[in-house]
């Protein structure tokens, strides 16, 4: 098995919490576009759902195959949100973000009474850190931002590169909200809430992809299977 087909099994497992009626948020990446894509094919069978999508990408996928689909303004509660990680880490604590998309991942988990993981086997952690921590800033005051997550990084004793994302072709990479993300590389983030409350303080932060107590199961795919990590 391709860790592509890895994606996908463990995107058909959360499948089967769906129900007809259920309202959904669907997540951003390459899982969760398999998950959107097996969606689409139960709503042709005759699934009704009605889904907030959490990126303009997911939203463009989700409308080209029939999904019928809503906002958090007309829906404002999800019984479901579904969506990929970077990183699983202790206690279902993720990094997200990878994708760009983590502020309206966050929203759109948050409005859910539920969220769900589908990942790769490779994504399980056991210290949350080694894949960049994604932030996502206001351009305004970007060095002032940029200096006060180094001071509030220190503090806990964490260190590493700060890097601006940017495309492919050189250019700064702009979230679908209009900002930008830095990319910390701190390699181990050990105290994870300490982390997310210093983040909250800053002003120039809009969001960041440590997703704490938000997740409620995680369906991990490897060579052997999909198993599923529940709370502990
Ligand atoms: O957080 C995300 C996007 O912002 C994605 O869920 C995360 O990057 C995982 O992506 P993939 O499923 O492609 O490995």
């Amino acid at each position: 098995m391709t860790p592509d087909d890895m994606k996908r099994e463990a995107a058909r497992a959360a499948l089967a919490h769906v129900e007809s009626g259920m309202r959904l948020g669907l997540g951003h990446g390459s899982t969760a576009k398999h998950f959107v894509d097996l969606l689409g094919e139960k709503v042709r069978g005759g699934l009704e759902v009605v889904c907030v999508p959490a990126s303009e990408f997911t939203h463009d996928q989700a409308r080209d195959l029939g999904i019928p689909l809503t906002t958090l303004d007309e829906t404002p509660e999800l019984d479901l949100a579904v969506d990929g990680a970077d990183e699983i880490g202790p206690a279902l604590g993720l990094i997200k973000g990878g994708g760009g998309a983590l502020l309206r991942e966050k929203i759109v988990a948050s409005a859910a009474a539920s969220m769900l993981v589908i990942a790769d086997e490779s994504k399980v952690v056991p210290v949350l850190g080694r894949f960049p921590l994604p932030v996502e800033v206001i351009p305004f005051g970007f060095g002032a931002t940029r200096a006060a997550i180094e001071r509030i990084a220190a503090k806990l004793g964490l260190s590493g590169e700060l890097r601006l994302r940017q495309q492919s072709d050189g250019l700064v990479f702009v979230t679908d909200g209009g900002h930008h993300i830095l990319d910390c590389h701190f390699q181990q983030i050990p105290d994870p809430a300490a982390l997310a409350a210093g983040l909250s303080t800053i002003p120039g932060v809009v969001e960041h992809g440590l997703f704490l107590g938000l997740a409620k199961g995680a369906y991990v795919a490897g060579s052997s299977g999909v198993r599923f990590i529940g709370p502990a």
